[in-house]
């Protein structure tokens, strides 16, 4: 259990290793790895781009800065000159004589950009170039800033404008003191704020930098972006005066992110801003960065849409390896639990390529066990070292075939190999890559249970003789060798004579012991190429090839057979003797196929009944028209009841003490309009087997009655009539309600009348026997069992019979003059129904002899010619008259006085 586990353990990270090599598994981790990769590459790339990018605007931002920077206080510094010239003229000549003096000496700047003013201590404005209306600035911020404050230095107003000059200035401005320095006006320089921005270089600064001055008090002296000139803003967030450092300055006052530098000029208290937009700085950063983006991206789409594809190519791949493996691992488990024993062949071919022979790769338990080889001892062993036999019994030659052309195929062979532990076996070749699969099978059992089959399927299950199907097979074969050879077929059908008594009165299980001695004794006979089947019931038939068709030797084969199934068997402790009748038909003289061969062997086996029992009989065309004779026959008896045909004849029995006649036989009979008068036991059967038997026998019944009670009526003595009841009589269910019927119809009272019924009869089935006996018993109706001696009745059931006769059949009586058998079983009935208390009456009593002897030995009663035959009823009235009269006369008249009556 423990080994168990620890392969499950293998196993398991067996497949967790396996799973991880797997590619499909792998793929996506590297194409993560990579992707990862490309970005770590693109945004590393990026960052320092736009690093570069940001250094670059910084460098640019502080080269501008330096240059605007040194423009800017250049500029400055000449409009402080000119404020420095303007305040030293109007303190040494006078407001008035100022600007005439220094425009005398060029001193004054150009008119065009710079305009130059000079405003007294009260704040009008005296003079100025070029000469403008003299206004008050005496509220102006300037103004009032130099007043308040004793500075010299220059002070720059915001951008403003006044009546004077309409356009917006900046104002610079110097205090102008008196020798004595108190307040005496101010000088002023008015420039356009744009002067200080006319450097703007677009190719540099862009559309969004801006180029600017800002006061110290944070509003915007002048501002330029792009075309656009403006001032007055203040701008919300001032950066650290003390560096240039670029940065974007967020939420400056057109919303525009950049790279902002202010350097302070302490000495005017202004700063100079100069701002590059980042996005103007950047935009070839940007650009880029979008490039390496959508580089990386589509270069991500590309490697994802690979890596997609290969994961899919060998996701299936894996799949279907899975799938393998698992079919293999299924088929492995499968073979392994199998019934069937597997071998896996690899072929092994030589130079030419052709395969030599193939080394069994692997085999289940299975096949050790069919083998008797471990697993490892048959993997890697040769097959047709291993069993040599393959390569002369044509296995190896379809092992080959199939290895090379593929396909599967089943054959069962009886086993000759001993190496292989098996009698059939069923195998399956399936070729495969590289060799072929060989399925195992041991069918031994099932061949076995086939053939059993087969065998039952054509065999008699009681005797073992092939049946009706086999025989009829056997004949039809035995025609056609005769037919090519020109012999004959001779057919003989076999029926036991006196079967059914013995199977009726020892019951089936004495019958089929009987059937099987005889079928042993019968087949003991032939020769081996004979063949005896049973054809059904007591029903056997011999077929049996002849060299010509000569009758001598079948004849003398079946006297033979004849004189086996005529020996006594012993059944039960009780010996009984049956014999047989045979009839045979020929080939080719007597039909030329199994059917009509059959049919007239079968009408030569009647025949051999006809005539006597225990007999052979060969085919003659006139038997078939007794055949037709039978039919005719049957076809008159239905006529014959209506027609009147039929009429009764009664035969007297005489007590043999006595010689008095105490009784009658009614004995049915048929006038055939054509064919004269039909015995009894020609027709008797004849109706029996077309069911005519319950109407004929009924209307014998109330013929009966009515006779007798018509004797009654006459005056006559009263005399017993017994009535023959036939088997198919005796099942019917309205038997009793009809003898009542008839007793009733006729008046006879039941105690006169009297039913025979046959041994065999009664014993077929005793217990329903005796039911039905007991029912006439109690209507009263007397009850004697005919031919007795024929049958095998034992005593314990005739004692259960409530019967008041016995008797004793004919064929005892005949030879009791010659046969000392029959002198013996006529005294054993005779005791037998002493024993059981009934009377004894003997039948077909021909001669004195027979009487005394019958007599001597304690007979009851007697029946036969000796005392009359079967005669009309008015011959019996004479009897009885002629009896009666005798005995009115005080005379016996005996058996022997009255016949012969008839
Ligand atoms: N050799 C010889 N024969 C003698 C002598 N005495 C009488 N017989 C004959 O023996 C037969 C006795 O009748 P069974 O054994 O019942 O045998 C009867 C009986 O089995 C049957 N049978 C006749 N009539 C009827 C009937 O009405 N109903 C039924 N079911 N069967 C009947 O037909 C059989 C033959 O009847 P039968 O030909 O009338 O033949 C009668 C009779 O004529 C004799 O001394 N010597």
């Amino acid at each position: 259990m423990e080994a168990h586990g620890g392969h499950d353990d293998f196993g398991g990270s067996a497949r967790w290793r396996r799973m991880a090599l797997e590619t499909y598994v792998t793929l996506p981790l590297f194409t993560l790895v990579l992707l990862g990769a490309i970005w770590t590459a693109t945004l590393h790339f990026i960052d320092a781009e736009l690093d570069a990018a940001h250094n670059v605007a910084g460098d640019s931002l502080v080269e501008l800065s330096d240059t605007y920077e040194a423009q800017v206080v250049r500029n400055l510094q000449g409009i402080d000159q000119t404020l420095k010239v303007l305040k030293y003229a109007v303190e040494k000549k006078g407001a008035a004589g100022a600007l005439p003096e220094l425009q005398q000496n060029d001193l004054l700047p150009p008119g065009l950009v710079f305009i130059v003013s000079i405003a007294d201590a009260s704040g009008r404005i005296v003079a100025s170039n070029p000469a403008t209306e003299s206004i008050s600035v005496a509220n102006e911020e300037y103004f009032l800033y130099h007043q308040q404050r004793r500075t010299s230095s220059t002070y720059i107003a915001q951008a403003m404008r006044d009546q004077a000059n309409k356009d917006w200035h900046l104002h610079f401005t110097r205090r102008v003191n008196t020798p004595e320095g108190e307040f005496a006006g101010v000088v002023v320089v008015e420039v356009d704020p744009g002067y200080f921005t006319s450097g703007y270089e677009r190719a540099r600064l862009g559309e969004k930098g801006v180029l600017g001055l800002v006061g110290s008090d944070g509003v915007a002296r002048v501002l330029r972006v792009g075309e656009l000139v403006s001032w007055g803003q203040k701008i919300a967030a001032m950066p650290d005066k003390g560096t240039t450092v670029p940065q974007a300055l967020p939420g400056s006052w057109d919303g525009v992110r950049r790279y902002t530098a202010l350097r302070p000029l302490p000495r005017y208290q202004l700063s100079v801003l100069v701002g590059l937009s980042e996005d103007e700085q950047m935009a070839p950063a940007f650009g880029k960065r979008r490039e390496r983006l959508l580089e990386a991206g589509a270069a991500s789409v590309a490697v994802l849409l690979v890596a997609a594809l290969a994961w899919f190519w060998t996701w299936q791949g894996a799949r279907a390896r899975r799938h393998i493996r698992r079919a293999q691992e299924t088929y492995a488990a499968a073979s392994e639990a199998n019934m069937d024993a597997f071998f896996v062949l690899r072929a092994i071919r030589g130079a030419d390529g052709a395969i030599t022979d193939f080394k069994i790769a692997t085999a289940n338990s299975r096949a050790e066990q069919m083998s008797g080889h471990s697993k490892q001892a048959l993997q890697g062993q040769s097959l047709c070292n291993w069993l040599p036999q393959v390569r002369h019994n044509g296995i190896f030659k379809r092992l080959v075939r199939i290895a090379t052309e593929g396909g599967v195929h089943q054959e069962e062979w009886e086993n000759t190999m001993p190496q292989l532990n098996a009698g059939w076996i069923h195998a399956q070749v399936v070729g495969v890559e590289g060799g072929a699969v060989m399925i195992v099978r041991d069918i031994t059992e099932r061949k076995a249970a086939e053939h059993r089959i087969f065998h039952m399927a054509l065999h008699d299950a009681l005797t073992g003789l092939p049946n009706r199907s086999l025989i009829g097979d056997r004949l039809q074969q035995a025609i056609a060798e005769a037919q090519r050879d020109h012999n004959a077929v001779h057919v003989a059908f076999i029926d036991l004579d006196g079967f059914k008594l013995v199977n009726d009165g020892l019951g089936h299980t004495a019958g089929d012991l009987l059937l099987k001695e005889v079928a042993g004794r019968m087949a003991a006979c032939l020769r081996r190429h004979d063949t005896v089947g049973r054809f059904g019931g007591d029903e056997f038939v011999l077929v049996l090839p002849q060299q010509k068709n000569d009758m001598a030797p079948t004849a003398s084969l079946l006297e033979r057979v004849r004189e086996a199934v005529i020996g006594p068997v012993v059944l039960d402790e009780q010996e009984v003797r049956v014999s047989c009748s045979i009839g045979v038909a020929m080939y080719p003289r007597d039909g030329e196929d199994p059917d009509t061969l059959l049919m007239n062997a079968d009408a030569a086996m009647y025949r051999a009944k006809e005539t006597g029992k225990n007999n052979v009989q060969f085919y003659t065309q006139e038997m078939n028209s007794s055949l037709e004779e039978k039919l005719a026959l049957l076809d008159g008896l239905r006529k014959a009841l209506d027609d009147n045909q039929l009429y009764v004849e009664y035969q007297p029995k005489a007590d043999l003490s006595s010689g008095l006649l105490f009784g009658v036989e009614a004995l049915v009979r048929w006038r055939h309009p054509e064919r004269g008068m039909i015995r009894p036991d020609i027709f008797i059967p004849l109706a029996e087997e077309c069911g005519m038997i319950g109407a004929i026998g009924d209307w014998v019944l109330q013929q009966a009655c009515h006779q007798a009670r018509a004797w009654q009526a006459a005056g006559l003595p009263p005399i017993t009539v017994s009535v023959n009841v036939s088997p198919r009589q005796f099942d019917d269910l309205r038997l009793v309600a009809r003898v009542v019927e008839a007793l009733n119809a006729s008046g006879l009272a039941a105690g006169l009348l009297e039913l025979e019924v046959t041994e065999s009869l009664i014993m077929r089935d005793v217990g329903q026997a005796v039911a039905k006996m007991r029912e006439l018993e109690a209507k009263g109706v007397a009850l004697s069992i005919d031919d007795f001696g024929t049958g095998y009745s034992s005593l314990s059931s005739l004692k259960r019979f409530p019967i008041s006769r016995l008797k004793i059949d004919k064929s005892f009586v005949r030879d009791l003059d010659t046969s000392a058998d029959d002198r013996a079983i006529a005294r054993a009935i005779i005791s037998l129904a002493h024993e059981l208390d009934v009377r004894v009456i003997a039948e077909g009593v021909e001669t004195v002899q027979q009487r005394d002897f019958l007599q001597a030995n304690g007979c009851d009663e007697m029946q036969g010619y000796l005392l009359s035959r079967p005669v009309a009823p008015q011959e019996i009235a004479v009897l009885l008259a002629r009896q009666r009269e005798a005995a009115e006369r005080g005379q016996l008249l005996t058996a022997d006085t009255q016949a012969p009556i008839a």
